[in-house]
């Protein structure tokens, strides 16, 4: 199985001084690592029959459609403000750095769909708490929410302790920089 640690890149001090940004771009350009988080993050659902896949903008985004395609399932967009033109739910959070609001179509969901929701990453859990209080508000059956990448010491997990958390690749702060430089052959920025 290929080892997609190798294609996430550590950027430290980004957006903002003592964050270290797990980089996704690289596995994103990689057709074979592409294709694997795609089926690692269907794998535990593929007998769960999701009718909706559903995920926040906008990385997000990029696994959730082709999730839906390979679960057989719809995919219901979780928007900022300002991008959903009809009757919408919001709710606000607060991210590991700023705040922000996310917004989705009162019938994006019909009451008892099962949902599954992808994100890349968990770090406090936060935008997927989002998500599913607005899944709730369309009355779904939240059966899981699904991450690439899992930043452990942020406690998003417990966060989200009522529901189903799948990981694919987890992430203690005190393994980050060395290991990952050790393992990652794309080059990190120098600071
Ligand atoms: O668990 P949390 O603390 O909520 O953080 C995780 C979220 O942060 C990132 O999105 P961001 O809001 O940076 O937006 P983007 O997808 O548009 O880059 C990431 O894609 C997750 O959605
Ligand atoms: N440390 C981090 N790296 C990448 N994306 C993030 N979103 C929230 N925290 C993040």
């Amino acid at each position: 199985m290929l080892d997609l640690r190798r294609f996430v890149r550590d950027i430290p001090d980004y957006p903002q001084p003592g964050i270290l940004f797990r980089d996704i771009t690289p596995m994103l350009a990689d057709p074979e690592a592409l294709a694997a988080a795609n089926e690692a993050l269907a794998e535990p659902f593929l007998d769960a029959k999701i009718d909706i896949v559903a995920a926040a903008e906008a990385r997000g985004f990029i696994f959730a459609a082709p999730l839906a395609i390979r679960l057989g399932a719809g995919f219901v967009p979780i928007r900022k403000p300002g991008k959903l033109p009809f009757d919408m739910h919001s709710f606000a959070y607060e991210l590991e750095y700023g705040t922000d609001e996310l917004q989705i179509h009162v019938d994006g969901v019909k009451p008892g769909q099962r949902v599954l929701i992808v994100d890349d990453l968990l770090a406090t859990g936060g935008t997927m708490e989002a998500c599913c209080r607005l899944l709730e508000k369309c009355d779904a059956e939240i059966v899981g929410c699904s991450f690439l990448i899992h930043l452990v010491q942020l406690g998003g997990k417990e966060r989200l302790s009522p529901y189903s958390v799948h990981s694919v690749l987890n992430y203690d702060q005190d393994d980050g920089e060395t290991e990952l430089s050790a393992q990652n052959e794309f080059p990190n920025p120098t600071v």
